[in-house]
This record gives C-alpha cells, structure tokens and sequence, in this order.
C-alpha cells in the first residue's frame, strides 16, 4: 500500500499527470471517431439528396445504382464497425495495464487514507468543518471538500462500523450539499439514510425517525426509508412500553435508554491527579496538553553530553533531560543535514511496511495500530551508516557490536506507533531469541526531519514527550539495572497531522554491555 509512507505518496503527482495524458489521448480518439462519422454522413446525405431528387433518372445509370447498392450493402457496414469502435474499453484496459508500473492507489489506500483523516479529528480534536474546508492548523495549500468527499469519508467510517464518524461526516456532507446548488456531488437521499442508520445505531431511535421523515419529505419513494421509518417506529413503540412497564413495576432492572449520552472527560492538571486511561493520556500528550510536572521539571537540566570518550572534546553535544527516572535524554544537532540525506536516499528504495510482532504467535504482521514504512541499513554499507552507527557508542558509551541495524522509518498519512515497549517482556519469550544478543537495553532515536505538526513521541506513563527537531536524537534504558524491563518507558509515535517525520533508530542489546553498563541486584544500583 501507498499510504503508509509519505515518501511513497510523492509519485502520485505523476501517476495522475500520467492518467490525465492517457484520458486526453482517450478523448482525442473519441473526438476523431466523431469526426470520421460525421464525415461519412455527410458524404452520404450529399449523394442520398441527389438520388431522393430525381430518383428514377439516377437510379437509370447502372453506376449510379450500384452505387447505391454497394454504400448500403458494404460501407454502412464502415459505419457500424466505426460506431462501435470502444474507445472507452481501450482506455481503461490502458490503465489495467500501467496501474503496477505507476502504483494507483487501490481501496485499502482509499480505507487507510480515508482512516487516517479521522485519527487526525480524533486525536487533535480537530473539527469536522474545519477538515472540510482543509483548515488543519493554519496548514498551506487547503482545500475545500464537496459534499462528495464527505460522503465517501462517512461511508469509509460506515464500513469501520464507526458510526459516530459516520454521522459527523453525514452531517457534514449534508451542510455542504446544501451550499452546491449548481452542481451537487451526492445524493441527499444517501447522506439521509446513512445519517439516520448511524444516528439509530449511536442509540438516538427518535432522531433517526426524524432523519428519515425528512428523508421522506425530499424523497418520498425512497426505497429503503419507507422500511426503516416503519423500523424505527416500531423501535420507539418497544422503548415506550418497557419505560412504561418500569414505571408500574413491572420488571426489576432499571434499563438504561439513553445511551446517547456520553461520558466527557476533563484534563487534570498534571500527572500526578488523577491518571486518565492510556488512550486518553497518549492523545492529550500528542496535543501537547499534559507535560511533565513542575515538581519533576524543576530538576531538568541542559548540558554538554560527557563521557570518557574525546569525540565530545573535540565535538561538544549539547544534551537536555527531559526525564529523570526513567532518564529520558535529547540530543541536539547530532545528524548533520547531509547525512540525512544520504541515509534517506539510501533507504527509500527500500521502504516495506513496518511490521509488529503478535505476541501470541511470534508472527511479523502488519498492523493499524503502526503505520509506517520502514527499511534497516546495514554496519559497513555506506561509510556515513558507519559514521552514524560510530556516534551513537560515542555519546551512549555502549557496544553497538550487538545491535541491531539502523532502522530508517518514514510516517505516512496520520503515521502513528501506538504505545509500546521496546523491550521484550518476560512472557515473551521468542522475540530476541534468534538473535542471541539479550533483550533491547536501550533505544536511540534519531529525528531526521521536523514535522509542522503532530508526531511527538511520548510516554504516557510519565508525561514527557520528545517533539521531533531535525537533526536531533533521544535516548533512553529500556531495562533496568536488573535486567528487568522499565514499564515507565512505555511511549508511542504520535499520529503525524502536517508534514513527513522521518526518524532512524539503533536498538542497543544487553550482551556487550556487562562493562559499560554492569548489572545489578536491585533495579537500578
Ligand atoms: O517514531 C517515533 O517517534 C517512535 C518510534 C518507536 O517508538 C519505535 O519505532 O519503536
Ligand atoms: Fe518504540
């Protein structure tokens, strides 16, 4: 699929310049087939008139009259074979023929795509009218939706069984079919049908009654609507005579009817209130409204990175804390802008969708809950792969002898990593296993783009976010001293809402380390 990385999505200007040219080579076909028929005709009107005027003395000359003879027998038959020329077919068999070399998007892009837009409403709280007229965050270049784009976004949703969506985007749809009244790109009727469904679906039954009549009202045939009224009236009568049942006594439960109502949630002030369930917490994180603390902020402090090694001498790094328990460390200006670039260059071509691995199976799947493409760039095939690989054991100290090769990651349309650990758990036991190296001690992350908006990475168990910056880095232990796993360093990939995030990362494994990071027999001593 295309959507899954930005980088994969920038051919598409051409794959549709492409088509343009194939439909304008289409239409000039259909346009030369008109002009040759009407060629004949006219040809053929000029002789008929002839012979219509003065039948008899025409049709005296035998050549005149076989003449006649042959333009019905034989050349009408050219007619015929230019009139059912398909064009049409040729055209789309073209297409048929060129839609691998010139990757067209297929309808799990459509579904990816049209998924990813409403993880963006979601999670950025961003208002259905406002994505309709493209206004995401003072974003360039927008674009107004037609009532057919919204449509298909609720329809998209509809197949989800995401009703709530469905009816935002129903709703949507329907303002703005009201605004085309020259050129309409839905039908009401549809938008009605599936805005009542999702809103009887959301447990509204009266509001869904209400939809439908109005439905009714514009189309009063419509076929299925005469149905669902009749449905949904039936509906209303049950509910009706069970709250009256409850009234009397009838039954013994009390039978919640209003499930229309939803429970809000408020954002407490700091972490250390009230904890919202992860979900919550990892999409206020993303829209940046929980930070750390002011207790634990206070103690950040921003330095230059030391070790023992005299690369920092000759180069200082300037480091920031952005945690301390787990130490969350961010790196500035440590990937210079030509690496990047080689580093991109070097792994586009071989960017594949990023897998996850089931925990039950052990399996590599693809999954919705991390959207992204990734490719792994080895030790010694590039000498700036080395370079890089060289500057994450200088500022960590670590051995790289044992990780894993860099990985090189491009987000695609609302690209996101949901919240995970980097370490394998106890319980999974098959996940490092073929390596031979240990568990993943640590991670290094580096940022290899900025991204206008959205796609922090951030931890919610503990409030710190990273916010991309191209050219720095972030790191952290992922195992305590102990070898156990830190579960404070849960974190996830915030969806991307403007821009392509570009990161690469080096996962650091236990063995090799025993000097530079020894064990210990609590924790973390
Ligand atoms: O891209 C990010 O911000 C984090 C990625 C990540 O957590 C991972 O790939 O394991
Ligand atoms: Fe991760």
């Amino acid at each position: 699929e295309i959507f899954t990385a930005l980088v994969d999505m920038e051919h598409l200007a051409y794959t549709e310049r492409e088509l343009l040219g194939m439909l304008d080579r289409a239409i000039q076909a259909e346009e030369q087939k008109i002009q040759t028929l009407k060629k004949y005709m006219e040809q053929y009107q000029r002789v008929n008139r002839e012979l219509v005027d003065n039948q008899e003395a025409y049709l005296h000359n035998p050549v005149n009259a076989y003449l006649v003879v042959k333009r019905l027998a034989a050349d009408w038959k050219i007619v015929q074979g230019v009139i059912t020329e398909n064009v049409g077919s040729k055209f789309v068999e073209n297409i048929t023929q060129v839609s691998e070399s010139l990757r067209i998007p297929d309808d799990e892009d459509l579904n990816g795509a049209a998924m990813a837009l409403i993880r963006l409403q979601d999670t950025y709280r961003l208002n259905t009218a406002d994505i309709a007229s493209g206004e995401i965050q003072g974003s360039r270049l927008k674009r107004q939706l037609t009532a057919g784009d919204c449509f298909e976004l609720g329809r998209q949703s509809y197949n989800n069984a995401d009703f709530k969506h469905t009816a935002l985007w129903m709703e949507e749809a329907w303002k703005i079919w009201r605004s085309e009244s020259d050129e309409r790109t839905a039908p009401l009727g549809d938008i009605l049908e599936y805005l009542a469904f999702s809103t009887y679906k959301m447990g509204d039954v009266e509001g869904a009654l209400r939809l439908t009549n109005q439905l009714l009202d514009e189309e009063p045939g419509h076929p299925r609507g005469v149905g669902n009224k009749a449905y949904y009236e039936q509906e209303l009568a049950k509910q009706a005579s069970t709250v009256r049942r409850q009234r009397k006594g009838e039954t013994g439960e009390e039978e919640d009817l209003d499930v229309s109502v939803r429970e809000g949630y408020t954002v407490p002030e700091s972490t250390e209130e009230a904890r919202l369930p992860e979900r919550d917490m990892y999409e206020a994180m993303c829209r940046g409204e929980i930070t750390v603390p002011p207790s634990k902020a206070r103690k950040l402090k921003c330095y230059y990175a030391h070790n023992s090694a005299p690369f920092l001498l000759l180069q200082p790094i300037r480091a920031e804390d952005l945690y301390l328990k787990p130490h969350l460390v961010m790196y500035h200006d440590v990937m210079y802008d030509s690496e990047i670039e080689a580093i991109k260059q070097l792994a586009s071509p071989r960017l594949a969708r990023a897998t996850v691995q089931n925990s039950k199976t052990g399996q590599l799947e693809t999954a919705s809950y991390r959207i992204s493409k990734s490719a792994w760039l080895k030790q010694g095939e590039h000498p700036l792969v080395d370079q890089v690989n060289r500057r994450v054991a200088q500022l960590t100290g670590l051995n790289l002898d044992t990780a894993e090769e860099l990985q090189v990651v491009n987000y695609g349309m609302g690209g996101h990593y949901e919240p995970h650990f980097d370490f394998a758990r106890k319980e999974e036991t098959n996940a490092f296993k073929s390596l031979g190296t240990g568990n993943r001690i640590a991670t290094f992350i580096f940022y290899m783009s900025d991204v206008e908006a959205g796609g922090a990475t951030v931890f919610p168990e503990i409030g710190a976010a990273v916010w991309p910056r191209k050219g720095s880095a972030a790191f952290w232990y992922n195992l305590h001293r102990s070898g156990e796993g830190d579960y404070d360093t849960r974190h996830a990939a915030c969806p991307v809402l403007i821009g392509s995030k570009w990161v690469s990362n080096k996962w650091i494994h236990e063995i090799g380390q025993e000097f530079a990071r020894p064990c210990g027999l609590t924790p973390d001593e």
